[in-house]
């Protein structure tokens, strides 16, 4: 069989931006990052520095006006920091976005797209369609899309947000919450994915999704896989730990690769994701 592509994988996101980051590899990257109607991430005013373009899924703009004001505790100045956090879009089908925050915007110019025909897909499938048909086909390749507020809500939304990672399977799609992150590994390639360990592990985990998968090889794990089956009802990889600086993953299904965020609370000094008060001087 011929040799698979390798995919370059590294969170550089979690950072705070340097001149020089946001390279996967020496391929750049061109961020964007939709906002799900979720308590807003405590470490969203550093995704908001890496991003090129902010959308809000419907509700998500609700948060993003709720919330942010709270992640910048030094400034007193709440509308300053609602002006600065304002969001290019806002994309939906609009039942849970309150009247009072969507005027809000509108008066400083966020594009509202009203979806309310369609209620086929979800809010953030919309958004995505949206970001790809925003950005031009030869950059379609360096974009990944950053999703806040993915996961640890309500299950049928976390699974339509797994769905939705499916569905865009050719596209970079990270889902966010606090704790963790996931991502899509295609079976298409081989993927080399550095571990950032400063803010990200050692808990990770690799799972199929939508079928089994007959090979998975990996390495840079406790519990590596060598051409190893797995399946809803036999194994999954969960409870996995990250041993090296890189992970690599081959398998003939696409899966799904999820790792621990370290928490402030929980790590020295060293291992913090920066908190909105670091993020507001960068
Ligand atoms: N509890 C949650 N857990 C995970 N994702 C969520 C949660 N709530 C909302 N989302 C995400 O945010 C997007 C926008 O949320 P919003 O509440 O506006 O959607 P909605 O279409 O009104 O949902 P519903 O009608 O099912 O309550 C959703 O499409 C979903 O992706
Ligand atoms: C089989 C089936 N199940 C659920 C829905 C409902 N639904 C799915 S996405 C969406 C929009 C949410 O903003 C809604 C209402 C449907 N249409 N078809």
């Amino acid at each position: 069989m011929a040799q698979k592509l390798p995919m370059t994988h590294r969170s550089t996101f979690l950072l705070p931006p340097t001149v020089s980051d946001d390279c996967n590899g020496s391929v750049p990257v061109t961020y964007a990052l939709i906002i799900l109607n979720q308590r807003l991430l405590r470490f969203s005013p550093l995704l908001w520095d890496h991003v090129k373009i902010r959308v809000c899924a419907d509700g998500g703009a609700n948060r993003l006006f709720d919330d942010m004001p709270e992640l910048c505790p030094l400034e007193n100045d709440v509308s300053g920091i609602r002006e600065r956090y304002k969001p290019d879009v806002i994309k939906g089908d609009m039942d849970s976005i309150r009247p009072d925050v969507l005027n809000y915007y509108r008066n400083l110019g966020t594009k509202i797209i009203d979806n309310s025909d369609d209620q086929d897909t979800t809010d953030l499938h919309k958004c995505i369609t949206y970001l790809l048909d925003f950005v031009s086909d030869d950059k379609r390749s360096n974009l990944c899309i950053l999703v806040a507020g993915a996961l640890g809500g309500r299950f049928d939304h976390e699974m339509g947000n797994i769905n939705t990672l499916c569905h865009f399977s050719t596209t970079r799609i990270v889902l966010l919450s606090d704790d963790c992150l996931i991502q899509l590994l295609p079976s298409t390639r081989h993927h080399e994915i550095s571990i950032i360990s400063s803010v990200e592990g050692p808990h990770c985990g690799l799972i199929p999704i939508g079928a089994p998968s007959g090979s998975s090889t990996t390495t840079g794990l406790q519990w590596n896989l060598d051409n190893t089956e797995m399946r809803f009802g036999g194994l999954v990889s969960t409870s996995n730990i990250v041993k090296g600086e890189t992970v690599t993953v081959t398998s003939d299904s696409d899966l799904l690769w999820t790792i621990s965020l370290k928490k402030n609370s929980h790590e020295g000094e060293e291992g913090k994701l920066p908190d909105s008060q670091h993020v507001s001087v960068i």
